[in-house]
């Protein structure tokens, strides 16, 4: 009885460590074929997820498909999964904010792959899918803000959570309106709420499909900031700058420390302290550290 309890343990401490490593959630001991609903994905095309990458290390997702309020279609999702891997392997990445075309943020899944999906195991297949990918965002050593401009709606909003944090522009909103639709989140979205706001709140805004305005966000603690800038120009600027506090230094030095900080979130004491110290490992001795030392810098 008690060996199997601590055999146990040990393999759930072990999935929550491979998991963090960036393998996937779900797989086909969970019913999923990923290759199966990719190929559905494919059929529903529109849209696209844009990447570009400055040399400070800060990387601008754009969800771009404007005519639908940059909602996603099937090959949108295909691509943020090959974007996100590319973002999992830049070795320079220090930050990355993710925003929408045409100053407005995601509208979340196209209804028209809603609709033609609509058997039980396409949509639950199409969630699972589009959860791995933003488990993984959630999870890419970078620093993460959602830059909130116009809507944020059903998936969209999930989107936002996916993030470390989010900022808002004036007149913008969050909202969580799967109850509208006869649904609850499915992209991962409100076991992330629950996270940053508290089950109590989660429930409010879910619930009541409540209409999340920047004031009342940042008064939730689900937002960290209303940007001063409305346009779409100044509010990336501005919240350029906002990230830049926070990625100064070696991209080898702030990659570690979000890793240290999803270990802290996501693993049980014990293993997160392991994993802390394996991290702390990888900058012990490494150049930042040693040339820190060579200056013997006073902390004032
Ligand atoms: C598990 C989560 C899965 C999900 O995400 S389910 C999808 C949840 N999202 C929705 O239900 C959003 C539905 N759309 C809306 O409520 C409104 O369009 C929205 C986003 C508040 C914007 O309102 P407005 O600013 O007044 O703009 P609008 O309604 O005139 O929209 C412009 C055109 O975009 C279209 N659109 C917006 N969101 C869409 C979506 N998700 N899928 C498909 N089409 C969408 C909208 O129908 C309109 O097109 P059209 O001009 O009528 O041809």
């Amino acid at each position: 009885m008690a060996v199997s309890f601590w055999n146990n343990l040990l393999q759930i401490t072990k999935n929550r460590v491979l998991q963090q490593r960036g393998v996937s959630l779900y797989n086909y001991t969970h019913g999923f074929e990923e290759h199966v609903i990719k190929k559905k994905l494919e059929q529903f095309a529109g849209g696209s997820i844009n990447l570009s990458k400055d040399g400070n290390g800060i990387g601008v997702l754009t969800v771009n498909n404007p005519r639908l309020m940059n909602a996603f279609t099937g090959t949108m999702m295909l691509e943020l999964q090959e974007k996100v891997t590319e973002l999992e392997n830049w070795k320079e990445g220090k930050g990355l904010i993710i925003r929408g075309a045409e100053n407005t943020f995601c509208s979340g899944s196209d209804l028209n792959v809603v609709k033609a999906l609509s058997s039980m195991q396409d949509g639950v297949n199409t969630c699972m899918f589009i959860r791995n990918t933003l488990t993984r965002l959630m999870r890419l050593p970078l620093i993460s803000v959602a830059l909130v401009q116009g809507k944020a709606v059903g998936g969209g909003a999930e989107l936002t959570t996916a993030c470390d944090f989010r900022l808002m522009t004036p007149g913008s909103e969050i909202r969580f309106v799967h109850k509208e639709i006869g649904l609850v989140p499915g992209w991962g979205g409100a076991t992330r709420l629950v996270q940053l706001i508290g089950s109590g709140n989660a429930l409010k805004l879910l619930s009541g499909a409540l209409k999340v305005d920047p004031e009342r966000a940042v008064s939730l603690r689900l937002a960290e900031e209303i940007l001063p800038s409305s346009d779409e120009t100044g509010s990336l600027e501005e919240a350029c700058t906002w990230l830049n506090q926070y990625t100064k230094g070696p991209a080898e030095v702030i990659q570690a420390m979000k890793k240290v900080v999803i270990a802290g979130r996501e693993l049980h004491l014990e293993a997160a302290l392991r994993e802390e110290k394996d991290i702390f490992g990888t900058v012990w001795g490494g150049p930042a550290h040693v040339q820190a030392l060579a200056q013997r810098p006073k902390h004032k």
